[in-house]
């Protein structure tokens, strides 16, 4: 955030309770058409407008709703009699007549007005209820207990405010403005939806928001982002979680895995192991996750997790940390409604707790819009509409853009912010504009067939906004914040605090990379590929007899064969693992998980036991069947020449796959080398140029030939060894020893100059 260079702003939103009230989010309705009569009923009914959102999860407070928030956490112990008690109400409204018809009327729709549209209070589903249970007593018995843990633990309040955000890239040499002057604010129990339309700069709002846009390929940034009036430091990383639009996650591990290896690398050093532990089961029933927890996660080739329940392991995996700020990315994309829901209920519980929601959302249904509290509507990097979600539409009322029929406020909203003026009343401003323009076309049309631009929309909307309502919002923004300056004083530390020390960060990740890819080295596949392959090669080399000179050179072609496949074969695995992992390694390391040199040492390590499993396989089989010198030294010699080429070479995988980056990259780079290396092995080519001859000592393939060779032949027949002496074998180890390092420094260098986005 170097680049911020303004001082911070106030806001006096700070000021305000955590809690919500439901009136909040009812839609303003001066226009009413059509209000249907359980709403009316409802509304009118004190019990019933109390309902609040908090309720509707079994927390609402004592003080029947209002009392949300940071402040809910002396309450928690009577979350479950509340749920209880909640229930037996729905029971009695249910049971009675009225009560059906209000029910059926919420299962069929909602009350539509020109102004917006009003989720009748009412509409409190079972999913509402409990958000991500089917079994709505077990949840509620075991999630009763759960939350009140982990919603106990304060959480430092952080207020963002952001005043006059400009985001410019340069695309082919000429500058572009992705964001044009973007304020706002989000205040601790509230949450913040970004809206727009495709492109308008959510996402790229949400990454300067969370300080993610430093690093390689970032663009010119202004303006002034501040954390309770500070500036973005590296100690706020461990108080910021951020829910990427990609569920980043292990294939192979199962949620339960997935979340206890989260807490015992992000949870400070404090907490024991049983603790963290016991944190990553408290994520799973609050997030109602318990009957998918051994299951894994899944992805394209492997059947795992459904999308709902994996959108809800990548949340567990940010709040595990208890996050003062959370940022989520479309975390309803991809989803049904109904989950859709879910998630962002569970994002209201999560900011009654005192946290800062701030969210992007593509088109959220009309339950869904009316669930957030502020709103920033977006176009073109535009802002068009920064306030109370509630308020939106009041707004653009104001300024003459009403809808013509029943819609979802949501989908108003952003037809309007793509300029989209189709069934919505057009301003008269905007309409006298372009009859004007028009005009001068000299046709017949009455004034009705214009429609204005979409060029014409924007602007109008954009100076709207600025003349009308953004003073106000300003204004806010300058109100003094309501905690000490101690507490401001907490976030502004620049030194980076890790979460376990040095040896526990690799220990954890060692034991996570075997248990992720255990499945790929032990699969049924690979172990068959390497079994058909040794047997054919036992069949072929059938008891080979090296006493004569065709013997002998077949032989060799044998060892050869080996030093090559154990060459080749690991190259070609070890390359996808840093492209592969890039994404992992960005989003661990932006919010400093661990070491980079932790996760280098444990991810190379951790390959080598899988790595040597079936090499011992294969050399049982082939050594034997080929009549290969049949004594145990004879055979752990030719063993330990086999590991030190397969080290090797997976050193040369990890250097190209690090260095490149890119999968198809590094294949072609890798089997060009690994060509290359082959033939100048030194068993298709007896006589090599001088000029090009040094290029042997680079391939792994040549020195693991002559080790073999020198393990079966005492002394080594000439013919097969080129009139190049081979003595006791050390320089060709050292060769090996040499590439095994070597290449794993090259690796470690280019993944550290690989900047991920956070660094
Ligand atoms: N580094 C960059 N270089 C070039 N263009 C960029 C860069 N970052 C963002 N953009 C452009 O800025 C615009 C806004 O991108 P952004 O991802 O923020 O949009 P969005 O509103 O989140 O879209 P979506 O809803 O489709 O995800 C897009 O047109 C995108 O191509």
């Amino acid at each position: 955030m170097e680049s911020i260079t303004e001082k911070p702003m106030m806001d006096d939103t700070a000021g305000r309770g955590i809690g919500r009230s439901k009136s909040d989010q009812l839609a303003p309705s001066s226009q009413s058409l059509s209000r249907t009569a359980s709403a009316e009923t409802v509304r009118s009914t004190p019990d019933a407008t109390s309902l609040s959102r908090k309720s509707s999860f079994g927390k609402r407070s004592a003080s029947g709703g209002a009392g949300a928030g940071g402040n809910s956490h002396g309450h928690s112990h009577i979350r479950k009699s509340r749920s209880a008690q909640l229930k037996l109400d729905l029971e009695d409204l249910v049971s009675s007549g009225a009560a059906l018809s209000r029910a059926s009327s919420a299962s069929l729709g909602f009350s539509f007005t020109f102004t917006g549209f009003t989720p009748p209070p009412q509409a409190m589903s079972s999913a509402e209820l409990h958000p991500f249970s089917d079994d709505e007593n077990t949840m509620d018995i075991e999630a009763g207990t759960r939350r009140k843990k982990l919603m106990t633990e304060p959480t430092l309040p952080i207020y963002l405010k952001f005043t006059e955000v400009k985001y410019r890239v340069t695309v082919k040499g000429s500058p572009r403005e992705i964001l044009s002057g973007i304020s706002g604010s989000a205040s601790p129990g509230e949450v913040l939806a970004l809206m727009g339309p495709s492109g308008s700069g959510k996402t790229t709002l949400l990454t300067i928001l969370g300080g993610r846009v430093a690093g390689a390929g970032a663009g010119a940034l202004e303006g002034c982002v501040s954390y309770n009036d500070e500036p973005f430091s590296k100690s706020l990383k461990r108080r910021i979680g951020f829910v990427t639009q990609d569920d980043v996650l292990f294939t192979h591990l199962t949620v339960r895995e997935t979340l206890t290896y989260a807490a015992l690398l992000r949870l400070p050093r404090t907490m024991t192991r049983q603790q963290k532990e016991e944190r990553a089961m408290d994520i799973i029933y609050e997030l109602g996750l318990e009957r998918c927890q051994d299951t894994m996660i899944g992805g394209s080739f492997v059947r795992g997790v459904s999308g709902g329940e994996r959108k809800r392991v990548c949340i567990g995996n940010e709040i595990i940390i208890n996050p003062s700020l959370l940022f989520l990315d479309e975390p309803t994309s991809g989803l049904d409604s109904t989950t859709a829901l879910r998630i962002v209920h569970l994002l209201h519980d999560i900011a009654e707790d005192g946290k800062t929601i701030i969210t992007t959302i593509h088109q959220p249904s009309s339950r869904l819009f009316h669930k957030f509290d502020k709103l920033i509507l977006l176009g073109k990097g535009s802002l068009l509409y920064f306030g109370k979600a509630s308020e939106a539409m009041t707004h653009f009322q104001s300024i003459g853009c009403t809808p013509l029929i029943a819609m979802n406020p949501a989908e108003f909203l952003l037809d309007l912010a793509n300029g989209n003026t189709n069934d919505v009343s057009v301003p008269s401003e905007l309409d006298d504009k372009v009859h004007m323009e028009n005009q001068n076309l000299q046709n017949n049309n009455s004034k009705n067939d214009y429609k204005p631009s979409a060029q014409d929309v924007h602007e109008y909307l954009v100076d709207a906004y600025e003349n009308r309502a953004a003073y106000k919002e300003k204004k806010k923004l300058l109100a003094p914040l309501p905690i000490s300056d101690d507490m401001k004083a907490t976030i502004t530390s620049s030194k980076r605090e890790w979460g376990t020390s040095w040896w526990q960060q690799y220990s954890i990740l060692f034991c996570r990379g075997i248990k992720e890819r255990r499945h790929d080295y032990l699969s049924w596949m690979r172990i068959t590929q390497v079994i058909a392959t040794s047997v054919i090669l036992g069949l072929l080399w059938w008891h080979s007899d090296p006493s004569t000179p065709k013997g002998l050179q077949d032989q060799a072609g044998l060892l050869f064969f080996i030093a090559v496949f154990w060459g080749f074969f690991p190259v070609f695995t070890a390359i996808f693992t840093f492209p592969q992992e890039r994404a992992m390694l960005n989003k661990e390391r932006a919010v400093d998980m661990y070491k980079l040199s932790a996760y280098f040492l444990a991810r190379t390590t951790s390959d080598l036991p899988l790595d040597l499993f079936l090499p011992v396989i294969f050399m049982v089989i082939v050594y034997f069947m080929a009549g290969l010198k049949a004594t145990a030294t004879h055979f752990f010699f030719s063993m330990l020449t086999v590991f030190l080429s397969i080290i090797a070479a997976q050193g040369l995988g990890l250097a190209i796959g690090a260095t490149v980056l890119d999968i198809k990259k590094a294949t072609t780079l890798a089997s060009v080398t690994v060509m290359t290396f082959m033939l100048a092995g030194g068993f298709f080519v007896k006589r090599v140029p001088p000029f090009i001859s040094w290029l042997r000592y680079l391939s792994f393939n040549y020195h693991t030939y002559r080790l073999l060779l020198k393990v079966q032949y005492n002394p080594v027949p000439d013919i097969l060894i080129n009139g190049i002496p081979l003595d006791n074998g050390v320089t060709e180890v050292l060769a090996l020893v040499a590439m095994i390092i070597g290449y794993r420094v090259l690796a470690y260098i280019s993944l550290r100059r690989a900047k991920t986005s956070a660094s």
